[in-house]
């Protein structure tokens, strides 16, 4: 199979660009702690490199199940050749559900940004490098609010430095594929008060998401523990865990 990184280079952008009336995902998280809940993004992921098999049920049934089970947004994995997913179920997802919905893709050139229509986007420091500013800058211009993606102190400077209001900081190095919810407990101390944190991937349990939120997590990103049985229990059981 090649790699994500290279078959990401050769995927298409959109015909046009496109202009959202972003669903904002700062409100949706303020909702979610008035009501008592812990603001999670529940990940409609078919599978991944370090999943075994595929989820076959139909994705906007597992997206009304996790806002069912109380999920302040959604991320759905839009690349098809590792993790199954594709812009058309972001799409048809996005129509059902009220949620601010995250298009999780390895985006890396402006025209990228136009393949599809969705409330906040995905961009990974690691992978963009130096043209993060002008990524987020695109991203903006179309409504988007940009989820910038960092894994070390380095891409957490950068992403600050190109204006990331909602930072993603993952456990997972994407790299080695190891998880440490270590990282966010390290990097979560650096990240300005006026800036949403998002802790990623490795999150399983009600004491991961305590640990988590202690940290400094504003919102949690969750798949692999939600995508596994009851979606609906599953995600109820994340968010109740205060
Ligand atoms: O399944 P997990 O461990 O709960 O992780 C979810 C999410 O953080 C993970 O899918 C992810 C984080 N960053 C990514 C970048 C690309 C693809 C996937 C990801």
């Amino acid at each position: 199979m090649r790699s994500i990184l290279d078959a990401a280079r050769e995927r298409p952008g959109g015909d046009a660009r496109v202009s959202v009336e972003a669903r904002s995902f700062p409100d949706a998280v303020s909702a979610t702690e008035a009501d008592g809940r812990v603001p999670i993004i529940a990940e409609v992921k078919p599978t991944s490199p370090t999943t075994d098999g595929v989820r076959e049920d139909d994705p906007v049934e597992l997206a009304q199940e996790m806002v069912a089970g109380g999920a302040t947004a959604l991320s759905v994995l839009t690349e098809p050749e590792h993790f199954g997913g594709s812009t058309e179920s972001l799409s048809r997802i996005r129509e059902a559900v009220d949620v601010p919905v995250l298009r999780k893709d390895f985006i890396l050139r402006e025209e990228q940004l136009d393949a599809v229509e969705s409330d906040l986007v995905l961009l990974i420091a690691r992978f963009v490098g130096d043209d993060l500013e002008p990524l987020v800058a695109a991203a903006r211009d179309r409504g988007f609010q940009p989820l910038v993606e960092v894994h070390t102190r380095e891409e957490l400077t950068a992403a600050l430095a190109a204006g990331a209001d909602i930072v993603g900081i993952n456990n997972r190095d994407l790299g080695k594929l190891e998880v440490d919810l270590g990282t966010v407990e390290t990097l979560a101390p650096e990240v300005p008060d006026d800036v949403l944190l998002v802790a990623e991937s490795g999150i399983h349990t009600p004491a991961d998401v305590r640990r988590m939120r202690e940290a400094g997590a504003d919102a949690l990103l969750v798949g692999t523990a939600i995508m596994d049985g009851n979606v609906r229990q599953n995600t109820r059981r994340l968010t109740t865990s205060t």
